[in-house]
């Protein structure tokens, strides 16, 4: 590529996209890559401020900023994601290709970006995307590139950066605990909370149980659940510190692995996590039923995609885990469990 007097440019081809911006009616591109410049373009060009402008010189070593983007898209996009051809100005846009969980390695992010001549910008990962979604954006910086520092840049990396893992529905079982509910004193306002959170993940609950506050039969009625076919198991009040929370030891009684009693969330510190041969078991206390966005939120989404949960994964939510209970919630598009 080299450079040259618009005056003398006509003929020549225009190496990169140039942009018009007229404000407050227009952004876009003026002339195209590619454009064979005609001699009624050199006034306008010298109107966007182009004395001399960019003329193409690509061979087999020096990589157009458009191959190289897309090159780089599909390295960067795993399953469940897509990129929008063809590029704009050496940019791609990167978007979900069905509702998931999104995931990004923001390790080898971090070092591709730190290698130079690129730009990559993402949202936050581990949280739930629609179709269509817009998940990031990806810019070559230079024009053209050395087809040997490219090829570097590609080897950083070793695995998709972006994916977008696919939900699977679960069959559920809904334990409510409190003898409050079981005596008929208070009507049950948890079950249709927990359900409505299933929907969102196509799921349903095909076990549904108002027990009392007693740990063998907190025990017992999670076991039924699992002879019946539960491939989640939720448990719902008597988490906290009053005599009658006996959610905790029932849950433990029946031999399940404990991951973490309790979260660095707020609302959600009362939180249980258990294992109970693979089938998670959560116990959720009083908070999820009343807030709209509680650790349960943060945690659920894993179950969907097969992921088992690991303390860390549970201990490490404490920077950004603080709900700021605004008036109208926006999350996952908030600072929520955004470490
Ligand atoms: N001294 C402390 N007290 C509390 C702590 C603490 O750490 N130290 N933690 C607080 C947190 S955090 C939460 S969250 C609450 C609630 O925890 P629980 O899970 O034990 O909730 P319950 O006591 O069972 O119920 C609280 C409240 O909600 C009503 N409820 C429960 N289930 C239902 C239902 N299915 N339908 C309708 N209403 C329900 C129940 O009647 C109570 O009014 O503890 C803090 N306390
Ligand atoms: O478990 Mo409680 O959430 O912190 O409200």
């Amino acid at each position: 590529m080299k450079v040259i007097k618009t005056e003398e440019a006509i003929g020549k081809v225009i190496a990169h996209d140039i942009t018009e911006i007229v404000p407050g009616v227009f952004k876009g591109i003026g002339f195209k890559k590619g454009h064979i410049i005609q001699p009624g373009d050199v006034e306008k060009l010298l109107r966007l401020g182009k004395e001399h402008i960019y003329v193409f010189e690509l061979d087999e070593d020096n990589i157009h900023e458009d191959d190289a983007a897309i090159a780089l898209g599909n390295k960067i996009c795993g399953e469940g994601v897509y990129f929008e051809e063809p590029p704009k100005e050496g940019k791609i846009n990167i978007l979900a290709q069905r509702k998931g969980y999104l995931k990004i390695n923001k390790e080898i992010l971090d070092e591709v970006n730190d290698f130079g001549d690129v730009s990559i910008a993402t949202i936050h990962g581990n949280r739930i995307v629609t179709a269509g979604e817009k998940l990031a954006g990806c810019r070559i910086i230079p024009l053209t590139i050395k087809k040997e520092k490219l090829d570097k840049m590609l080897n950083i990396i070793s695995q998709p950066i972006i994916e977008v893992k696919a939900l699977k529905s679960k069959d559920a079982a809904i334990i409510t605990t409190g003898s409050e509910v079981y005596k008929g004193r208070i009507t049950d306002k948890f079950t249709p909370v927990i359900k409505e959170k299933l929907r969102l993940y196509d799921s349903r609950a095909i076990f549904e149980k108002i027990v009392p506050d007693d740990t063998t039969i907190i025990r017992d009625s999670i076991l039924e659940a699992k002879a019946k076919g539960a491939q989640l198991i939720v448990v719902t009040g008597g988490m906290s510190v009053d005599p009658d929370d006996k959610t905790p030891g029932g849950i433990k009684a029946t031999g399940a692995e404990i991951i973490s009693y309790g979260s660095p969330v707020l609302p959600g510190s009362m939180i249980l996590l258990a294992y109970l041969d693979e089938i998670p078991i959560f116990g959720l206390p009083g908070c999820v039923m009343y807030n709209k966005t509680t650790a349960f939120d943060l945690l659920l989404p894993k179950v969907f995609i097969d992921e088992k949960i690991k303390r860390k994964d549970i201990t490490s939510l404490g920077y950004g885990g603080l709900c700021l209970n605004c008036d109208i919630c926006v999350f996952p598009n908030c600072s929520f469990a955004k470490g």
